[in-house]
């Protein structure tokens, strides 16, 4: 059985067949074409190689003609990744090839001789030699004086036909563009002028010397080569370091129209450029590696014109981009790199292996050039880009001044002739041009209303948004200052609260001394008390009004039942009152700082409260709530306060109470005291449920409702029961106002405190006694007196306040009447009397009623909160102390 044949899928490749050359291009093709030539030099001298080994081994060829106008390009083996697969490029499309051997002359035959035609025949032409360093365009362009290059022999042709047309003459520049530093510059190789500037396309300062013959031109330019920068690097002993460009400018001689026809102002144009370097083959550092940078800069910028010049060729929609203002040498020679005036490029290549990459490059990058086409040459290019540079200029000039407005523009560009304008003439070969230049006018001209209209709108919208910010500005101003204004009403309404919330505690006192004629009781006291503050601070208008107001109401208030205080607080009680107390410590005023409270059963009372200790003294005001509730079970408590059947029966007493006690707000409204308040005593009322819920109605209650509200423990000492029997008569207002005043240096200056705590002591249990017990005995109640107490550090906190047994024995009813009694004895006649007391109360002190409303909603909550809004009014007050009083 025979076996299957095998079939190799994939075959070895071998290696292409050498390309076939395209046919030679037309020369009418060629003609509309960039003429791109290629020039490749000979290996070099292999007796150059230091090393025998380099010198016998022969130098390999990566670059080869494979004819008149294609290269083939073979990788070498030492980059092959297989050697076996070796590859081979073909470049074609060049307008000449020039091999190794071929000379200068051969060179400058197809190259040189048909631009220096044109230039003769009045068409400027550029060649401009590019390709990586040491490929020999030094040498292609200048050559050696026995080996003329390009520009010689150009120069021996153009003044060897001068000969026919005697009425021309030519000058000459010569110039560099190199680097310096970052940047670069140009320095002119026939003159040492250091102040010549690129402006546009043309060289201001630049030195043009006129040439007569070749010979004074070749020395000419001989002389300009030594001043060329020029430095030895490892890939060529005498690199160009720079761009080498030689003018060479054809001058009318005669005003001859047929001459000038023939000889407009051509300018033919001869570039070397410095070959592009690769720092790992040139080893360069330095100086020299910014040169490199520059040099490949400056060759990467020429070929992205001329790749920018074919995509705008091939595809006229795509603008042409403006590469050309990247580096000075491409804005010298827009011209010819935006297509208007004719260049014809030599590629210079070295064929040796080691220069495969360099040529590789140099090859690919140029081989689309040949694709571009003249289609809109410039012959008279000079006195275009003169115009050109002219116009630009106007405009430049015309932004500078800010005066550039359409209308001129439009003025210049609908004229079809500028030249006319200017007074030049125009030939009808020029007109395209100039039609050319209109349109870029026009169109200039239109973006530059474009622009305008847009800046305008811009600066209108940033002037509304300008606008917009200011108004926002005084709005937020605005509001500043309104909040500002309601910041200092809500402090005058907490000052306000404050002393309304004072002012509630103190008028039960006062409608109580009224009610029950105890001028004795509390007004001796409060009197003694305001004439000590009085004295202490005569300056003080609260006091002397608070004075003068309780003097009054205790003076008109000396008869009638005295109100006693039932301190019954047996079972040492004080829990059992329900009643909320409401304790006020202003900072500033009371000189302690710390606010214990209190247990105390008082209905409705007032009572300033010091406790003096080692630490402090405290200031208790403490104002018992009107809630039912809480006054009911403080009643019931057993550890109340039992008030006795107020004798204020009398409607003459009644109304004289009241008219006092307006009297005394009027004055007290406009100026409270916190002192005169904490100083001053209340005593406590008992009502009933239905005086209750009246009380609930009044502004006093709402005020009463804002500040905590806790219960109290009451304080006794059985000194204030004893004084209260026995030495109460003989205690003297003198004596107690010292004692008060003492009390009140203290309350004003707390950081004295401590050194006349001691002293303080031994007074506080006296004015207890003043406060709770001094009263004649014939005018004390039988329930007690006042019970605004100062005890001693030692009493203060631990001993309530309860009536001794004396005391209590004196009370004809001390067992029987005891609050519950009282209150239900004096329940209705308490509550007519109140009842146009707070209806002063309410035309005297009204409050927003939303306050009130709020302050009763939140009553309504829980006690805790309660003590939450004490605790707020507290830090309100002391946050916001009171003014000073005038
Ligand atoms: N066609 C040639 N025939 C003989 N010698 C050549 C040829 N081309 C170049 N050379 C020699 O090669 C050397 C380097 O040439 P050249 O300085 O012109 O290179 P280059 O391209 O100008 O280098 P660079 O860009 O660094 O200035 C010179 O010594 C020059 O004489």
């Amino acid at each position: 059985m025979a076996s299957p044949p095998t079939i190799r899928r994939n075959p070895p490749r071998s290696a292409r067949p050498p390309p076939t050359p395209l046919p030679k291009p037309s020369l009418g093709l060629d003609g509309d074409r960039l003429k791109v030539f290629l020039r490749i030099r000979p290996l070099p001298d292999r007796g150059r190689f230091k090393s025998k080994a380099q010198a016998t081994k022969p130098k390999q060829q990566c670059l080869v003609a494979n004819g008149a106008n294609s290269v083939a390009l073979t990788v070498p083996h030492s980059k092959l990744a297989d050697p076996k697969r070796a590859r081979t490029e073909l470049f074609d499309g060049f307008s000449a090839v020039f091999s190794p051997d071929s000379s200068q002359h051969d060179v400058f035959s197809q190259v040189m001789n048909p631009l220096v035609d044109e230039f003769l025949g009045g068409k400027s032409g550029l060649l401009l030699a590019m390709g990586p360093t040491g490929s020999g365009k030094t040498h292609t362009v200048f050559g050696s004086a026995r080996n003329p290059g390009l520009l010689p022999l150009a120069l021996r042709r153009i003044f060897s036909s001068t000969d026919d047309h005697p009425a021309r003459s030519f000058c000459l520049s010569m110039f560099e563009i190199l680097s310096e530093g970052k940047g670069e510059r140009i320095l002119d190789l026939l003159s040492d002028a250091t102040d010549i500037v690129l402006q546009q396309s043309t060289i201001k300062g630049l030195k043009e010397v006129s040439i007569e013959t070749s010979t004074d031109a070749e020395s000419l330019v001989l002389s300009g080569m030594l001043k060329r920068t020029t430095a030895a690097t490892n890939a060529n002993s005498k690199s160009s370091r720079s761009q080498c460009i030689i003018t060479i400018r054809a001058v009318r001689k005669i005003n001859d129209v047929e001459i000038e026809k023939s000889l407009s102002d051509a300018v033919l144009t001869i570039a070397d450029l410095a070959g592009a370097e690769r720092e790992r083959r040139t080893g360069n550092q330095g100086t020299r590696l910014l040169e490199s940078n520059f040099i490949n800069n400056t060759s990467m910028v020429f070929g992205l014109c001329l790749r920018a010049l074919l995509e705008h060729q091939k595809n006229k929609k795509k603008p042409l981009e403006k590469h050309f203002k990247n580096s000075m040498l491409t804005r010298y020679l827009r011209d010819y790199l935006e297509g208007r005036k004719k260049m014809t490029l030599i590629l210079n290549v070295k064929p040796g292996d080691d220069d495969y990459l360099d040529t590789s490059f140099l090859l690919r990058q140029a081989s689309p050039y040949m694709k571009i086409k003249y289609t809109n040459l410039d012959d008279s290019s000079d006195l275009v880009s003169q115009k050109r540079s002219n116009v630009s200029l106007i405009c430049q000039e015309n932004k500078k001044k800010g005066k550039f407005h359409k209308t001129e523009v439009f003025a210049v560009a609908g004229k079809d002739d500028v030249a006319k304008d200017d007074g030049i003439k125009v030939s009808e070969k020029d007109e395209p041009q100039c039609k050319l230049l209109n349109s870029e006018l026009r169109r200039v001209s239109r973006n530059e209303e474009i622009m305008t209209n847009f800046a305008r709108a811009l600066w209108t919208v940033l002037k509304q948004y300008k606008q917009k910010i200011l108004e926002s500005e005084n709005a937020v101003e605005s509001m500043r200052k309104l909040l500002i204004c309601k910041d200092i009403e809500i402090v005058e309404l907490e000052k306000k609260l404050k002393v309304l919330s004072c002012s509630c505690k103190k008028f039960p006192s006062v409608e109580d001394s009224v009610e029950q004629d105890d001028a004795v009781s509390s007004g001796q006291v409060a009197q003694s008390f305001i004439s000590q503050s009085s004295q202490t601070d005569p300056g003080s208008s609260d006091s002397a009004l608070n004075n003068h107001s309780l003097e009054e109401v205790s003076e008109e208030t000396c008869h009638g039942p005295e109100r006693s205080y039932d301190y019954s607080d047996k079972t040492g009680g004080s829990d059992v009152c329900d009643t909320s107390v409401v304790k006020l410590i202003d900072g500033e005023e009371l000189s302690s700082r710390d606010c214990k409270p209190e247990k105390a059963c008082v209905s409705f009372g007032f009572f300033p409260q010091h406790n003096v200790d080692n630490e402090n003294i405290e200031l208790t005001v403490q104002v018992v709530d009107k809630e039912l509730d809480r006054s009911e079970s403080c009643s019931d408590g057993g550890g109340g306060v039992a008030h006795s059947p107020s004798g204020l029966d009398d409607p003459f007493d009644q109304s004289f109470a009241e008219r006092r006690v307006l009297t005394y707000l009027q004055k007290e409204r406009t100026n409270l005291s916190p002192e005169f308040i904490g100083a001053n005593k209340k005593s406590p009322i008992e009502q009933s449920e239905e005086e209750r819920e009246e009380l609930h109605n009044i502004t006093v209650e709402g005020i009463q409702h804002n500040v905590d509200i806790r219960g109290v423990k009451h304080h006794s000492t059985p000194s204030c029961s004893q004084g209260v029997n026995s030495e109460a008569p003989n205690v003297s207002s003198s004596q107690s106002s010292l004692q008060l005043q003492r009390m009140d240096a203290l309350q004003q200056d707390p950081q004295d405190l401590d050194p006349q705590l001691e002293r303080c002591n031994a007074t506080v249990e006296t004015t207890i006694v003043e406060y709770g017990c001094v009263q004649p005995s014939d005018l004390v109640d039988i329930h007690g007196g006042m019970s605004p107490h100062l005890s001693g550090k030692s009493s203060a906190k631990k001993a309530p306040i309860a009536p001794s047994k004396d005391c209590q024995a004196e009370r004809p009813t001390d067992k029987t009447e005891d609050l519950s009694a009282s209150k239900d004895c004096n329940r209705k006649n308490t509550r007519r009397r109140l009842r146009p007391v707070s209806t002063m109360m309410i035309k005297e002190f009204t409050v927003p009623d939303t306050f009130v409303d709020t302050k009763r909603e939140e009553r309504a909550k829980s006690s805790g909160a309660a003590i939450g809004r004490s605790d707020k009014l507290i830090r309100l007050l002391k946050a916001h102390p009171p003014r000073e009083r005038v």
